[in-house]
């Protein structure tokens, strides 16, 4: 089958390229022509993971009416900031059961909504939506490095199908009908891996990494439970794998980011330096948004948002997270 991947950066190439090995045919969207035209003439993404050979099942385009020609299933991977005006550009090009599945991590800006929300929102029909999450390095996944992932829709059949889509031997799907826990998860776990990027930049250790991660945990469950979410899933791949990989591993580009920070740095540096997203920016602030509505407390993600964005000093912020009242360990669950 023909299947369209909106996005080609990091992510969105190791897909496409995942998908092609599937025996896939492959239109892989690109934002800008000319890295389009390089990836068609040189099989290789001239500016993400540019070392790797692309398979020639993988087409490349800047404009949607080619890549979607002839496919029956889209797949999302630009930035969340993006994802509605995708959303909408979308809905005009394709029927109402078309199957789409989001693999962006993160939450819209404003409004708080999921990604099948905001798909939902501009596309209708969420039966034919999901989302696909994990502990998955574009890096690895592309050398067929083994991991795993989880793929979630309000419909059993779309999970089934998107599930069945991606698996190889080194990329083990599961299904899952918690949709919210799986988006939740992903945009949050960015955001602790930024705490403990910050938290080594400043010179603390492994321990209080392990009770960032651990606390972060936590705070992002009691967030995904408040919104509907199942705490178990913030046990699976698309939380507690997720979250150990991001915050453990230097190919992630926010705890370098996070790092980065302490050490004085900017956002805009690190864009510019890298040309790559750094999710949990973002997903501090937004998730602020769905922790007001629902009322519930996110001490570390106020710290990142204080640091990243308020140019708090790391080293006050800090102490307010060890000043706070104690409590017992699991409370309001
Ligand atoms: N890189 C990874 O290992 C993984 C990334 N993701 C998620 O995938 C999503 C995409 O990230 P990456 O593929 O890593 O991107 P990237 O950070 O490698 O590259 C940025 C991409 O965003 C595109 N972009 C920038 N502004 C845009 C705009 N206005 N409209 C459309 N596209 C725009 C760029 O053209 C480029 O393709 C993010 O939500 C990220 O969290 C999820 C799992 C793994
Ligand atoms: O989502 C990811 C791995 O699962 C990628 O994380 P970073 O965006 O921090 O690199």
């Amino acid at each position: 089958m023909k299947v369209a991947v909106i996005g080609a950066g990091s992510w969105g190439t190791a897909l496409a390229q995942m998908l092609a090995g599937n025996g896939h045919d492959v239109g892989l969207w690109a934002r800008k022509p000319e890295v389009a035209a390089a990836i068609n003439a040189e099989h290789r993404n001239p500016r993400y993971l540019s070392d790797v050979a692309l398979s020639e099942g993988i087409a490349a385009a800047s404009s949607y009416e080619d890549v979607l020609r002839g496919a029956q299933a889209a797949v999302i991977v630009t930035p969340s900031s993006v994802m509605r005006e995708v959303a909408a550009t979308l809905a005009d090009a394709v029927d109402a059961d078309f199957p789409v599945i989001v693999c962006s991590k993160g939450v819209e800006e404003g409004s708080g909504l999921l990604p099948v929300e905001v798909f939902e929102a501009e596309m209708g029909n969420a039966a034919r939506l999901a989302v696909l999450s994990g502990p998955n390095f574009a890096s690895e996944v592309i050398r067929g490095i083994p991991t795993g992932t989880v793929v979630a829709s309000p419909d059993e059949g779309t999970a089934t199908f998107f599930q069945e889509l991606f698996a190889t031997e080194a990329f083990r799907t599961y299904a899952s009908d918690d949709v919210i826990g799986v988006e939740l998860c992903a945009a949050f776990k960015n955001v602790i891996a930024i705490a403990v990027g910050v938290s080594y930049g400043i010179g603390y250790g492994d321990n209080t990494a392990a009770m960032l991660m651990t606390r972060g945990l936590a705070e992002m469950s009691r967030l995904v439970v408040r919104c509907g979410g199942q705490a178990l899933t913030c046990m699976g791949l698309a939380g507690t794998g997720d979250l150990v990989a991001t915050c453990t591993s230097e190919h992630s580009r926010n705890r370098r980011f996070g790092k980065m920070i302490a050490e004085g740095g900017t956002l805009e540096e690190f864009v510019e330096r890298t040309h790559m997203v750094v999710e949990g920016a973002l997903a501090c602030k937004t998730l602020e948004t769905l922790a007001d509505a629902y009322g519930v407390e996110l001490p570390i993600t106020d710290v990142v948002r204080s640091v990243v964005w308020e140019g708090a000093d790391p080293r006050d912020v800090a102490k307010t997270l060890t000043s706070r009242p104690l409590t017992t360990e699991f409370y309001g669950l």
